[in-house]
């Protein structure tokens, strides 16, 4: 399995650093996740929302490895159990080698780039901070990893 998890977002407090290092370790190194994180556009005075979201999507859309299948991740997007998830995960790999999961900035990810998604995908109805949403998606990517292979972390 190969993930790429693309998020607006650098400088993220240590306690996300420290739990996407530990899920990391946890994984074996056929499920390799990597994070790109896209510089988030400057909020000046001028500036729309919805320009701020088109300089991230063209940041966004240059980092997404070709042939990619390309899900975002957003608070509108499809409900899915963790073991739909799971099995998602493995349709996904089968379209392509590489699945990108995106996540935005505190505005949200632009419209069109949403719309060039395969699928928009949602981990609950409330609005999250991008931070927090980076610790759920690996602490998500680990469960289904353990739901695929009968490991003891999930129980259902
Ligand atoms: C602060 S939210 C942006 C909220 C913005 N109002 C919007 O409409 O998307 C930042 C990013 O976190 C992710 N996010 C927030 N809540 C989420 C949820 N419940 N499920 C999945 N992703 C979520 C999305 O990728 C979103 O672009």
């Amino acid at each position: 399995m190969k993930l790429v998890i693309i998020a607006v977002g650098n400088r993220m407090p240590d306690w996300v650093d420290a739990a996407w290092d530990d899920y990391i370790k946890r994984l074996p190194s056929d499920w390799l996740v990597t994070i790109k994180e896209i510089k988030p556009e400057a909020r000046t005075i001028g500036k729309t929302p919805a320009q701020m979201m088109l300089a991230e999507a063209k940041r966004i859309q240059a980092s997404v490895p070709q042939d990619a299948v390309m899900i975002a991740l957003d608070e509108h997007g499809k409900d899915l159990s963790t073991v739909k998830f799971a099995e998602q995960l493995g349709k996904w790999h089968e379209q392509s080698q590489t699945v990108a999961l995106l996540i935005g900035g505190p505005d949200g990810l632009d419209a069109e780039l949403k719309a060039s998604c395969t699928s928009l995908i949602r981990l609950s109805s409330l609005t999250m901070p991008h931070p927090m949403v980076r610790v759920l998606l690996i602490e998500q990517i680990y469960r289904a990893w353990s739901i695929l292979n009968n490991h003891p972390y999930h129980r259902a």
